[in-house]
């Protein structure tokens, strides 16, 4: 297993969340992900007035590694500024669930410099994955 800089994905998240667009909630959130190549994708939330359109930090993350080419992903970085460490909402969980594995580390951590991690499997437990469709329909996202 490749070695994490948690360091340099900690830093990134926290320059993203500085970029959050979060005028209704005022919970800003920055993220990033390593890809397999060990680039880091960060992505921070954007709201909308009408609420429902808004896009989580993840996701948005997810999206620039994608866009980049990187669908293999290994970890998962969530950067709030509070004491709580926040995980991803489960929405996001399912997007993870996409491009990581079971056993890929999502961590959480905070303006006090906490960190606290999970295992995916952990957090969404007998995720829907491509691999349903694929052993049926043959499709694969690679
Ligand atoms: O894991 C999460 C949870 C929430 N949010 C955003 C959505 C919304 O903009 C704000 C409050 O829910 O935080 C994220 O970006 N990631």
């Amino acid at each position: 297993m490749k070695t994490i800089n948690w360091a340099a994905l900690e830093a990134a998240a926290k320059d993203a969340a500085a970029q959050a667009y979060a005028p209704y909630s005022q919970f800003p959130v920055g993220v990033a992900v390593l890809a397999e190549n060990g680039h880091i994708f960060a992505g921070c939330n954007v709201e909308n007035a009408s609420y429902g359109a808004t896009v989580c930090a993840e996701r948005n993350a997810i999206a620039a590694a994608v866009l980049a080419g990187h669908r293999k992903l290994l970890a998962v970085m969530v950067y709030t500024p509070q004491e709580k460490l926040t995980p991803p909402c489960g929405m996001c969980r399912q997007v993870i669930a996409e491009f990581f594995q079971p056993d890929s580390l999502i961590a959480s951590c905070n303006h006090l410099g906490q960190q606290q991690h999970w295992e995916l499997q952990y957090l969404l437990p007998d995720a829907f994955t491509p691999n349903y469709l694929a052993a049926s329909n043959k499709i694969s996202k690679d």
